[in-house]
């Protein structure tokens, strides 16, 4: 394989950026933050050419396919011959991240050269052994066992909430759930709290490119992120752990059963916020629970309870709190045992015909949502938000 490392060597070259934003509130804000992104995989990019010693060919392949990735999206290579090993190893390992979403691979590409980086450091210039573990994650669990992959939001002091690397972690967690080993894929959260859905705080940035662009990159990573949901291939099962907001609800239409505890809420205050439906809840909502009853929640923000949510098909099954966690995952290891491609298959012809409308929707849905984040209703709704503790 040394002759693999000289080629990839050869062969890392720099990239172009992009930046993605989020909606905006006019608030006191710095820039630093937004260009932060910007500048970490610039950084990034050089960092790798400094690496003291090679760090190995994994590591290398891995850089390689996700900078590929980040620069021209889904591999858009012919596949070379098995004789061409260093082109065909490169392929494969740009091929093999699939569909990611540009933005994801840019951040795990940040990710992994600071966990190099880190790693020299910490032990004293110490290089990375050849296999070493791809970085974890920062706002995530993710765990892998009985033939489950368990993905737990882990912001548990923000109540879950989904701030710019959360949805980018989530993404990415899901790709690599896609491929592993288990049959089935659960979302969850850490705390007392399933999600409090969007992180409020995501829309106190203005980039240089103004509100506009704000919003339409945040219009595109949403997109980006329902579609996840959408395509993931295995069965999705939603462990509700407590009350759930705004988009960890209306993602929950996408996912092939919600499990909750008696203690969890479903709320989705989206013309409180002065915002609109995602998710394509616009859509699976009325199919779920009847228009009325998705108007009651998506328009008049009304909350259910867990209860509720069961009587209306949006969730499941309830549990009793005090047992939840002990059911739940005794059912879903019994389900892991079950064949898995016969699992996948029908999910698939369950939900196939579907795909191309849901995403659809989903694009529509971000398109109002774009314009929804620079209205005034929003803006105030966020600002008060975020003033509501300095009130008190
Ligand atoms: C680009 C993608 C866009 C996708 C768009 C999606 C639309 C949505 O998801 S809209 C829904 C947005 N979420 C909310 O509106 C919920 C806001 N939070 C609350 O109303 C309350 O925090 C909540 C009822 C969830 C909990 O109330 P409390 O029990 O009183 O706890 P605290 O409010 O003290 O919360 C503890 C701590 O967490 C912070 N927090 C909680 N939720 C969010 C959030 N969504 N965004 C940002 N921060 C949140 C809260 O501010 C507290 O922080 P500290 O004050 O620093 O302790």
């Amino acid at each position: 394989m040394a002759h693999l490392a000289a080629g990839l060597a050869r062969r890392w070259c720099p990239s172009s950026l992009q930046v993605v934003n989020f909606p905006v509130v006019q608030l006191h804000v710095s820039l630093r933050a937004m260009r932060a992104s910007h500048t970490e995989f610039e950084n990034a990019m050089n960092q790798v050419k400094l690496l003291k010693k090679d760090p190995g060919n994994e590591v290398k392949l891995k850089l390689y396919a996700l900078y590929k990735q980040a620069t021209e999206g889904p591999c858009n290579m012919p596949k070379p011959g098995v004789f061409d090993l260093i082109s065909k190893a490169k392929w494969d390992a740009w091929n093999a991240l699939g569909s990611l979403p540009k933005e994801t691979a840019k951040q795990s590409y940040v990710d992994l050269v600071s966990s190099l980086n880190s790693s020299s450091k910490s032990s004293g210039q110490v290089e990375p052994r050849a296999d070493s573990k791809p970085p974890g994650y920062e706002t995530l669990v993710v765990t892998s066992e009985d033939g489950i992959t368990k993905i737990m939001l882990n912001r548990p002091t923000k109540k879950n909430a989904m701030n710019p690397q959360m949805y980018h972690e989530i993404m990415l967690a899901l790709e690599a759930a896609s491929k592993d080993e288990s049959s089935i894929t659960v979302l969850t959260g850490s705390g007392d709290y399933y999600s409090s859905g969007n992180d409020l705080t995501n829309f106190t940035d203005i980039p240089s490119g103004g509100v506009q662009e704000k919003a339409k990159n945040g219009a595109i990573l949403l997109r980006d992120f329902v579609g996840c949901f959408i395509d993931f291939p295995k069965p999705l099962i939603a462990v509700v752990n407590g009350p759930a907001v705004g988009i960890a609800v209306t993602t929950l239409g996408l996912f092939d059963a919600v499990y909750a505890t008696d203690r969890a809420t479903f709320h989705t205050p989206f013309s409180h916020l002065g915002q609109s439906p995602e998710g394509c809840s616009s859509h699976t909502f009325p199919r779920i629970m009847s228009p009325s009853k998705a108007t009651e929640m998506l328009i008049f923000g009304k909350k259910l309870t867990a209860r509720e949510a069961c009587a209306q098909g949006l969730v499941t099954e309830v549990f009793p709190d005090s047992t939840f966690q002990k059911e739940v995952w005794t059912r879903l290891k019994a389900y892991a045992k079950l064949p898995p491609n016969a699992m996948r298959i029908s999910k698939q012809v369950i939900r196939n015909k579907e795909k191309e409308k849901l995403h659809a929707i989903n694009a529509e849905e971000c398109s109002v949502l774009q314009e929804r984040w620079l209205s005034d209703e929003c803006m105030n709704a966020v600002v008060n938000f975020l003033s509501r503790k300095a009130k008190l």
